[in-house]
């Protein structure tokens, strides 16, 4: 799919990935609809976008993806303002392992985006008035692998990357125009990483150690592989590794 002229709703876009994201599909002439439960950083963003690629062609709303009647309506919002829903990237998410964090982890990570993609095939499909379209799910290369310095971020991409296979592999789905991809980056220059020395995970000098042996991504290298998931409409059920060592590996089943 070219995302010249279509219409895309990404959650989380005010900072971090979800902000290089708008910012690809922005460049390559989509209209993009971001939600962010941060308004102050949200209102920043928006108003860098409109400077630069026009008043009339992104939107902030702010919205929790742990809210389906916040989802439900940023969808309406979004698919009346964009004038069709073609693309909807999960991306809002946040790590935690801690007593006070583990739960709204799993909220966030992993019921916000099943919540966001059921809401998404519903707005896309052709039997119910769409026009098709691709879902990314954003999980993570810690979804892949085990990661004994996060197993409940881990589970929480684990969970969102079969969840996405499952439901990309629904030929009702298919036959109605819509794809659904898994982006799972390595670690990225974003705040989800800088906090990591504040002590988000289990054993912050093991993570930290971990982290440097890996290397660190730009979030414009991840935002090319979202590029490509959503252009290539080959890809359905694709699953995309990258990290900074290791570069870009479509996952084998
Ligand atoms: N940075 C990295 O190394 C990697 C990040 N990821 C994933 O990429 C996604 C984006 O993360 P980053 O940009 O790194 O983090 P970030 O912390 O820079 O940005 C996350 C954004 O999500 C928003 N957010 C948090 N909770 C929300 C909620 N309940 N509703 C709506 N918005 C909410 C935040 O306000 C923030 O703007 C996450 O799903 C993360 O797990 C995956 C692999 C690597
Ligand atoms: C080290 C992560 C540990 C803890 C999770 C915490 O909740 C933390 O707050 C969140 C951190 C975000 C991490 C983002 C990416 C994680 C990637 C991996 O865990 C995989 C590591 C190496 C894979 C090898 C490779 O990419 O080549």
């Amino acid at each position: 799919m070219k995302v010249d002229g279509k219409g895309a709703l990404v959650t989380g876009g005010a900072q971090g990935l979800g902000k290089a994201f708008s910012k690809i599909l922005l460049q390559n002439g989509a209209k993009v609809f971001f939600t962010d439960i941060n308004e102050e950083v949200g209102k920043t963003t928006l108003t860098e976008f409109q400077q630069t690629y026009g008043q009339n062609n992104v939107r902030f709303f702010k919205a929790d993806v742990t809210s389906t009647a916040q989802m439900k309506e940023s969808f309406d919002m979004a698919k009346s303002w964009l004038g069709g829903l073609h693309v909807v990237v999960n991306n809002a998410g946040i790590g935690g392992e801690g007593d006070d964090m583990w739960e709204k982890l799993i909220d966030i990570n992993l019921k916000g985006p099943i919540r966001c993609s059921r809401l998404a095939v519903d707005y896309m499909r052709r039997d119910k008035g769409g026009e098709g379209g691709v879902i990314v799910n954003i999980a993570s290369t810690g979804g892949l692998r085990p990661n004994p310095y996060g197993p409940v971020y881990s589970g929480s991409k684990a969970g969102l990357i079969m969840y996405s296979r499952s439901i990309a592999a629904n030929q009702e789905y298919t036959s109605n125009g819509v794809r659904v991809c898994t982006l799972c980056p390595s670690f990225a220059d974003t705040a989800l990483v800088a906090n990591i020395s504040k002590g988000t995970t289990t054993n912050t000098e093991a993570a930290l150690a971990l982290v440097n042996q890996v290397g660190i991504m730009t979030v414009e290298e991840v935002a090319d592989c979202l590029h490509e998931l959503v252009t290539d409409d080959s890809k359905n059920g694709a699953v995309l590794a990258v990290s900074k060592h290791q570069g870009k590996t479509y996952v084998p089943f």
